[in-house]
């Protein structure tokens, strides 16, 4: 029979009294004893759990003292009881197919429960034979930090750090199952894509911590209203994504659901924020996509989610659009518009045509510079296709820095090679391409280094550009005008045209716009308009030019009224510079 301990062992020699076989075994047995004692202290010491255990009717034989500790319990109850009684019921199936000869060695994971909880713990058994008996070796160990590591990658991996949400990876993850299973069983769902309005504006001005904090409320309001079994997300900055799943069948209920959910989301954000003491107010631009079992990938989802937020915000922000493909043909336009036009400033395909302006008799005493884009599929591109997308892009900054440089060059080698020709060179200018700080230097550096003359430049601002910040651009004009160049007000009469305005801009010359010549001859209001503006360009000693003058006709009306200075098909079109030079001949 086994000693359950070395104490028991030691009173049993000690027990055999003086007699022959003490005298003669003692030394040996207390060698055993001290062998065996330094064995178990080794193994006391180990940090993986120890079983041994009797193959025959599975009970334990040793085990170290982390077993003790981990099973919370003494060796003394440990040794000689069952081990079913202390391992779960799957681990014990194991050991018998181990001990069937099935597999050499088993490796498991399994958790053992005790007052701190479930211990997970990683086993590998194995059958030992000795002599003639049979046991099995237990080894287990604790995986906990490893488990912890595991997690603590997933969630890394998996979940938005600040809002807890899911990320962009266990999104993409939950819109591949959704998208299989909407094609499977012809399931119907959505795809919200919840941007907030203005967010930069509140990061930038009230800082980050704020913006965060935003955050964190807007993913706890849309979460509680989050069916389980849909997906909340968190992709990027201010984007939050809601997968909805198992819609109604028919697409337009569906649709009305999805909806129905993104107004109790818009709602509920816009109600008032607490952000660490700062009051706020937000709201968000919802674009919802469908999906309805026909394939489509994750990316297309994800894109028309997109386009119909990026509508609903151009809509004016605060509202919910679905996705319309005609809106993305327009978008796709849009971007391989953009990039073509990036191209074009480096491969030089911006050209500059020019149109006469000409006096009372007829004869040119100006040009003004129009932006063309020769394409080299597409022809001659009109500036009103591009020049509003350059302005949306902040394109218009080189582009307009390239015309400036470039008419300004122009200027400097007529004057040269018509030196009589009189000529003021009219450049257009666009409202963001003004309002850049560094829109002064852009004019000086183009007048400089084409050594052409300030006092021939007219700048054309329009009325939009100059009621942005009136303080501003009356500053940036009267900088502009010490170097000698112009001002002249483009498009006069479509906008405000405020007398007040007029008054203090340090202006040369209003632009008539070309909508109200071309009816002078029809209609009354536009001719009365025509001539009030002329008046009123005298009363402020400004120079006044038609634009748009097309027959004898219009001429003739200006011209009685007190018009000095024209432009329009009547005199010329807008034209490469070396036709504009046959002209100077003439
Ligand atoms: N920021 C910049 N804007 C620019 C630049 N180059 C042009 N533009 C702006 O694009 C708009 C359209 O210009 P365009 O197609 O060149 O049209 C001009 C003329 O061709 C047209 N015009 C002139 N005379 C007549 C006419 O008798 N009939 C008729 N139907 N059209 C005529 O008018 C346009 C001139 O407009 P304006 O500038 O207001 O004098 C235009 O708004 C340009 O401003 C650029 O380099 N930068």
């Amino acid at each position: 029979m086994p000693y359950s301990n070395n104490e028991e062992l030691r009173t049993k020699i000690i027990g055999l009294g003086e007699s022959s076989v003490r005298k003669s075994y003692y030394p040996q047995l207390q060698d055993r004893i001290m062998e065996l004692e330094r064995f178990h202290a080794l193994l006391d010491r180990a940090r993986e759990l120890i079983f041994l255990v009797d193959a025959q009717n599975l009970h334990i034989i040793d085990v170290n003292a982390i077993v003790c500790s981990t099973l919370e319990a003494s060796k003394e109850s440990l040794v000689h009881s069952e081990i079913t009684q202390w391992l779960p019921h799957e681990l014990i199936e194991r050991m018998q197919r181990l001990a069937q000869g099935v597999e050499d060695s088993i490796m498991v994971e399994m958790g053992i429960e005790n007052s701190g909880g479930v211990v997970p713990l990683e086993f590998v058994l194995q059958y030992l034979s000795f002599g003639e008996d049979d046991y099995f070796v237990i080894l287990g160990k604790d995986i906990s930090e490893r488990r912890h590591a595991e997690s603590t990658i997933h969630t890394l991996a998996f979940f938005d750090p600040l809002t807890h949400l899911a990320n962009r990876q266990l999104l993409h993850d939950r819109m591949a199952q959704a998208l299989a299973k909407s094609q499977r069983h012809h399931k119907v769902g959505a795809l919200l894509m919840i941007d907030l309005d203005n967010f930069k504006a509140l990061n930038d001005t009230k800082g980050h911590h704020i913006g965060d904090e935003l955050l964190i409320q807007v993913a706890q309001r849309i979460q509680t209203i989050v069916r389980e079994g849909d997906t909340l997300a968190r992709i990027s900055g201010d984007e939050f994504v809601v997968l909805l799943e198992g819609l109604a069948h028919e697409e337009s209920k569906a649709a009305q659901e999805a909806e129905k959910f993104a107004t109790r989301v818009k709602y509920l954000l816009n109600e008032p924020y607490e952000l660490l003491g700062y009051e706020h107010t937000c709201s968000s631009s919802i674009g919802i996509a469908l999906f309805n079992g026909q394939p489509k990938s994750k990316e297309t989802l994800l894109k028309q989610a997109d386009i119909a937020m990026y509508q609903a915000k151009e809509k004016g922000r605060n509202r919910i659009c679905f996705y319309d493909p005609l809106m993305q043909e327009n978008i796709e336009h849009k971007t391989t518009m953009e990039h073509e036009l990036r191209m074009a400033l480096s491969k030089e395909e911006l050209i500059l045509f020019y149109q006469p302006q000409v006096n009372l008799e007829g004869k040119i005493v100006g040009v003004e510079a129009l932006l063309r884009w020769n394409h080299p599929q597409k022809g001659l591109i009109p500036p009103n296709t591009f020049i509003p997308l350059a302005e949306e892009t902040g394109l218009i900054i080189p582009v307009g820095s390239w015309v400036l440089h470039r008419a300004c060059q122009q200027l400097s080698e007529w004057k040269k090679d018509f030196p009589h020709q009189p000529l003021h060179l009219s450049i257009n200018v666009s409202a963001k391409q003004f309002q850049e700080a560094s829109f002064y230097e852009t004019v000086a550096n183009a007048i400089a280094l084409s050594g052409s003359d300030a006092g021939s430049i007219k700048l054309e601002l329009t009325e939009s550009l100059i009621l942005d910040s009136i303080h501003e651009t009356i500053a940036k004009i009267e900088a502009l005008r010490l170097l000698g160049v112009g001002f002249s007000l483009d498009d006069f009469g479509t906008g405000y045209s405020s007398l007040s305005y007029l008054k203090r801009l340090p202006l040369d010359e209003l632009k008539i716009d070309q909508s109200f010549v071309r009816d002078i001859g029809h209609d009354n209001n536009d001719a009365m308009i025509v001539k009030t503006i002329i008046e009123m360009a005298h009363n402020f000693d400004l120079d006044v030019i038609a634009e748009g003058v097309e027959d004898k006709e219009q001429f003739n009306f200006l011209m009685e009224n007190g018009c000095g200075l024209f432009q329009g098909y009547l005199f010329g079109k807008p034209m490469p510079p070396e036709e504009l030079e046959r002209l100077f001949l003439a």
